[in-house]
């Protein structure tokens, strides 16, 4: 996100970033940071990021072409141009955050910024903390898988935490918006990739760590020290709220030097919670002794809410009102969304992707379930995909699980990316244990998937359709096509389709 309009100079970008070597002019004013050289223009500072697919540094020439005034690096040229400028640091990515931070004047100083990070939940926390600051009565932001968002304007997104540049400019709207409060997913990626370098961070949240993402962390201890990375840079006068019922929770905090609070369902904790009954339409819970009821639905909800209302707590608000304001609040759009069908079948439409999310998800289903009993026990029929070019592990055990806790499963697409749907399946399959095949059926075509699931249910039954939430698009092959799992599966209810 360039501003054309802005103009800093050079030496102020500098001060953020001390150790770095300096070669040419400083006495330049830079209007634009960019670390695409396609995106330069004439006064750009480009920076040189060594990614995944290609490496910055090779279009330093391209860059230069363009206008670039300076150019920030790992590795200098060969050969240096007398009119631009080279700063040479150790790790550009890092130094990008912080020169990002300091060309839009450092606007998380300004704010009080929250992140959550874990495997599941972010949007979730994220998302209710910024429903509960704006009931409480502030101007608020929020940067979230599903959208970012100012107020009312919804600002359209292509990732959980967006890359530095993008995020500071956010920010910086942000305040000069008004906003007091902004609350953010922080993903591993983003950690490791120091899209979060340079930000000063109010509180940090840890949910939960579960198997996700090993395609790009490659071990899961990689991926549990890229989340404690979140932690560790988190200042003296941060909190940082831990659910300390995940294992991995204290590890988040070991020599953490910001102040460490604790949520659990299970043990002795700063914020504790003990849930009372749940059913269809909510859930009857006490939170540090307090008796509520709230909207939201499952043990995972459970947890999200104890951290909502931990970090709200720390933030200084007062108990009461968070409480009475919590009690009201509904998830996150495409997080244990229902749809009941005028034939009394209900549908959950959810963002289950990783094997914890779908377990958790289905046995609080199970749960419901018993809770709903008439003459005959109500079935649970489940249609679920795994992503293409994202983590293959997840597969085979999300098939697992699914079969496992439901009574009928069809195995299908979620989005494909550039792999065949059909292999995607082949090894999900490899994760259903022979006397379950019965159960499942295989049908690559997630429209004709959610309709056979659907059309199948009796009243009473509970359709499961996991793993796109939110999403308004299937990607096949590089392209995204109109796809709405709640569209769809309120056309195959014969209801219409945005009621
Ligand atoms: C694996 C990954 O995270 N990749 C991100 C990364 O891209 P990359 O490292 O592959 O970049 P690259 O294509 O190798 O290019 C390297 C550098 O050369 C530059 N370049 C390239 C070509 C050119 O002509 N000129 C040029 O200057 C690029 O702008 C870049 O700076 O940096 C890009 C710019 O910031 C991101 O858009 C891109 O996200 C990709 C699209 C992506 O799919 N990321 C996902 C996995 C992701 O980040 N997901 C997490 C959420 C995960 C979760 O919680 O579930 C997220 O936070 O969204
Ligand atoms: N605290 C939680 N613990 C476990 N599972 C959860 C929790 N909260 C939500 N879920 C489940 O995980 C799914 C994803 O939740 P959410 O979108 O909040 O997670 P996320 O961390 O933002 O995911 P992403 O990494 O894709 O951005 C939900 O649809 C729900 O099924
Ligand atoms: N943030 C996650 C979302 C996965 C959602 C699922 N629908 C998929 O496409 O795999 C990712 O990019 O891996
Ligand atoms: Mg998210």
């Amino acid at each position: 996100m360039e501003n054309p309009e802005k103009t800093i100079q050079l030496l102020t970008l500098l001060e953020a970033i001390p150790d770095a070597v300096v070669v040419g002019s400083t006495q330049k004013s830079i209007q634009a940071l960019s670390a695409d050289s396609r995106k330069v223009q004439s006064g750009t500072l480009f920076i040189a990021v060594p990614g995944t697919q290609t490496d910055g540094h090779d279009y330093i020439p391209k860059a230069i072409e363009l206008g670039a005034a300076a150019v920030l690096c790992e590795a200098l040229p060969a050969q240096t141009l007398p009119h631009v400028t080279y700063i040479q640091v150790v790790n550009s990515a890092l130094a990008m955050g912080l020169i990002a931070s300091a060309f839009y004047g450092h606007p998380s100083r300004e704010i009080t910024l929250v992140g959550v990070t874990g495997t599941n939940g972010k949007t979730s926390v994220a998302t209710l903390l910024f429903n509960l600051f704006r009931e409480l009565g502030y101007r608020c932001g929020l940067l979230s898988t599903v959208q970012n968002q100012m107020e009312d304007e919804v600002i359209p997104t292509t990732h959980t935490t967006p890359d530095s540049l993008t995020l500071q400019a956010l920010l910086e709207k942000m305040k000069q918006n008004g906003c007091s409060h902004v609350f953010m997913e922080v993903s591993s990626h983003a950690v490791v990739q120091q899209r979060i370098a340079g930000l000063t961070f109010a509180g940090g949240i840890f949910t939960n760590i579960s198997h996700d993402h090993l395609d790009f962390h490659k071990t899961f201890d990689h991926y549990i020290k890229a989340k404690k990375g979140f932690f560790d840079q988190l200042p003296k006068h941060a909190f940082a709220l831990v659910n300390i019922d995940d294992r991995r929770g204290t590890v988040m905090v070991q020599n953490c030097a910001a102040r460490v609070e604790t949520y659990s369902l299970q043990t002795m904790a700063s914020f504790k919670g003990k849930i009372h009954a749940e059913t269809l339409f909510g859930m009857h819970m006490d939170v540090n002794d307090v008796e509520v009821w709230f909207r939201l639905i499952g043990r995972f909800n459970a947890y999200n809410l104890l951290a909502v209302y931990g970090a709200a707590i720390l933030l200084g608000q007062d108990p009461d009102a968070v409480l009475s304001i919590a009690s009201d609040l509904r998830s996150a759009p495409g997080r244990f969304e229902q749809i009941r069908s005028p034939q009394d079948v209900t549908a959950i439409v959810d963002y289950a992707h990783t094997p914890d999310a779908l377990q958790n998800v289905l046995e609080t289903i199970a749960h419901l379930r018993t809770a709903n009993e008439n003459e005959r026990m109500a079935e649970v029929i489940t249609v679920v995909g795994c992503g293409g070019n994202r983590d293959a592990e997840k597969r085979p055990k999300m098939a697992a699980i699914a079969c496992e806790l439901s009574s009928r499963v069809f195995l299908t697409s979620d989005n494909p990316r550039h792999e065949e749907p059909q292999e995607i399946l082949d090894q999900m399959l490899k994760g259903v244990p022979p006397q379950e095949y019965r159960k499942v059926t295989v049908l690559a075509d997630r429209r004709e998937a959610i309709q056979r699931a659907c059309a199948e249910a009796q009243p009473g039954d509970i359709v499961l359709v996991a793993g796109k939430g939110h999403e308004t698009y299937q990607e096949i092959k590089g392209v995204k096509f109109d796809f709405d799992d709640k569209a769809e599966v309120r056309r195959a209810f014969g209801m219409p389709e945005n009621g």
